[in-house]
């Protein structure tokens, strides 16, 4: 066999195309299929990316690390590119596509630029950029800073070159540049969130017109109702003691005005609510017009053509919805869920809920949300040390993996990968606690992008032990549709099926001993265009179901189609 080795390197530095060397002892015979793609990054120019059609999403990825961009997200024709292991083609990535490219706001960093006129420029920049970089974007925006050869940036007294990159400058917290147009201006960088503190000159409250007549006094606003309420249509529904607490203290926090802070990752705004006293995240809150492909999207996505979600089968819009149903629908080990009572898999309590707008992020009206609120989920924050994608899985208990598989499986998650998996510690701090968390692509009207990254972990290869067994048996679809119905959540007939479905995979599964890995790899497409072993069943009882044959005889069908398939797998 050959050992050839594969470079890259940048041609450009603003403009990153790659040529791409193969050396080894076989010639390379692929370049007619080499394509040129363009990455668009929030507020970013464009980055043209040379590539091969048969290169796989992982190795773009870590192409595009290469320019200082860390856990890269890459969205295509509405689609995330999600499964590292196919490739672009599978995608139907070809010659002159624009990619776009969700960074994680902790690689940008903040420059506040000032001149000595008292002039402001602020500017969110990718650590790989450098000063000459500043100074083009000064220039395309200063009327008096046309001629980028006149400026002098520099930083704690010294001259920065034009070829200085910002990560350089970020290692330096609160690092004070001084940028010189003839006379001195100063230049402050910040960097963002976690690692550095952000330093914002303009007011942060926005004064409201309309209906909620805020008034501010002292630096603090104030308002007449609260400011975070439940969305709540039937007055029936009582909300759990859980639920208003943490409506109440994230509430509170705007109150004394501790605005939210958006998070530094994801593909859509969430934002991180903290409690009066301003020292304590309570709660995370995710606004409907905000996620992915959604009108107010501040990670730069397109909106999305036809409805559809990042994910095949969800809606833009439905995210929150979908958190909701995760939390109502994670039943505790007893069942009811009695107020306080944790849920099997422990997804942090949630609540659709109206919030009154404190600088969330709005470039667009929007007419589903009336204006001065904002519409979205509200999860209580959860303390950890982190997620699963921080260490190797080895380490994670068995019994913590298999809650996570069993609320997957039963709710055809298509978006749990081990960022989504928080870590904390119990309350005595021994043992290890995994979270599971962003639900909202959950329920999707078809199997097509249900993806489980527990699948791979020794763990899921293990069999259900009897406290999980019996949960498992105590489930119940229609059940859990009324629950959905009673909360405000008519699930439409598609991911009624689908919650029908996964729900009667997971019990007959479980009844046959088969173990998680058994049981979600049914559900998972092997390769992007592979049905899953679900979807041929699927196909089969609809080819045998007569026209205008009920979902009851339908599901009839099926549960015998699965039977058959299921007593073939072999129980390991
Ligand atoms: N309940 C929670 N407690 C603590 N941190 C949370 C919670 N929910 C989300 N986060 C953190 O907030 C950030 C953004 O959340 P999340 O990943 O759910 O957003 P998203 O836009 O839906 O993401 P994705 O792109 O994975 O779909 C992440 O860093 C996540 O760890």
């Amino acid at each position: 066999m050959s050992s050839g080795v594969l470079t890259l390197s940048p041609v450009r530095e603003d403009s990153p195309v790659s040529t791409v060397r193969f050396d080894g002892n076989r010639s390379w015979h692929c370049s007619q299929e080499s394509i040129l793609i363009y990455l668009q990054a929030p507020q970013s120019s464009v980055i043209p990316l040379r590539v091969l059609e048969s290169e796989s999403i992982a190795s773009v990825k870590l192409r595009i690390h290469k320019f200082a961009v860390k856990k890269p997200k890459l969205v295509f024709g509405g689609r995330e590119l999600a499964r590292n292991n196919s490739l672009l083609r599978d995608y139907g990535v070809g010659d002159g596509n624009v990619l776009h490219l969700v960074i994680r706001f902790s690689d940008l960093r903040y420059i506040i630029v000032r001149t000595v006129s008292g002039e402001t420029y602020n500017f969110k920049v990718e650590r790989s950029r450098n000063i000459g970089y500043i100074k083009q974007q000064l220039a395309k925006r200063g009327k008096d800073l046309s001629d980028v050869h006149d400026h002098k940036i520099i930083c704690d007294g010294e001259e920065l070159d034009d070829h200085q990159l910002i990560d350089d400058l970020s290692r330096e917290n609160d690092a004070v540049i001084h940028l010189l147009i003839r006379k001195c201006a100063k230049v402050r960088t910040k960097p963002f969130e976690k690692d550095f503190e952000l330093s914002i000159d303009a007011p942060l409250v926005k004064e409201k017109d309309g209906v909620c007549d805020p008034q501010i006094v002292a630096g603090t606003l104030l308002y007449k109702d609260p400011w975070i309420k439940p969305v709540i249509d039937d007055r029936k529904v009582e909300l759990s003691r859980v639920i208003s607490e943490l409506i109440r203290s994230a509430s509170s926090g705007l109150e004394k005005g501790n605005l939210p802070m958006m998070s530094s990752e994801g593909t859509g705004g969430a934002y991180f609510m903290q409690d009066g006293s301003g020292q304590k995240y309570v709660a995370i809150f995710k606004p409907i017009d905000e996620e992915p492909m959604a009108e107010n999207n501040p990670r730069g996505l397109p909106l999305s053509d036809n409805g559809e979600g990042l994910k095949k089968g969800t809606r833009v819009g439905e995210g929150a919805l979908r958190e909701v149903a995760a939390y109502i629908l994670d039943h505790p080990i007893s069942g009811k869920r009695l107020d306080d009572e944790a849920g099997f898999a422990g997804v942090p309590p949630t609540a659709m809920v109206w919030c009154f707008d404190t600088g969330f992020h709005n470039s667009e009206p929007c007419d589903y949300v009336p204006k001065n609120f904002k519409i979205g989920s509200l999860q209580a924050f959860v303390e950890n040390n982190g997620s699963c994608e921080d260490m190797g899985p080895r380490v994670f208990p068995v019994q913590e993996v298999h809650k996570i598989s069993v609320l997957d499986i039963r709710l055809a998650n298509a978006d749990r990968h081990a960022g989504n998996i928080l870590i904390r510690k119990n309350e005595e701090g021994e043992q290890m606690v995994l979270v599971p968390i962003d639900h909202g692509y959950c329920l999707p009207e078809n199997f097509e992008d249900c993806t489980f990254e527990w699948l791979y972990w020794p763990q899921a290869r293990q069999h259900f032990d009897h406290r999980t067994i019996n949960y498992i048996k105590a489930l119940d679809a229609e059940e859990d549709i009324a629950l959905l119905k009673y909360y405000g959540w008519n699930l439409s007939p598609e991911c009624t099926r689908t919650l029908c479905i996964s729900t009667m995979l997971l019990k007959k599964g479980a009844e046959r001993g088969l173990t998680p890995y058994d049981i979600g790899s049914i559900m998972c497409r092997e390769t992007i265009h592979k049905e899953s072993k679900i979807e041929e069943m699927i196909r089969e009882a609809n080819d045998a179901a007569l026209p205008g044959t009920s979902e009851a005889v339908f599901l009839e069908t099926l549960s015998e189609i699965m039977d058959r398939h299921l007593d073939r797998v072999k129980i390991i």
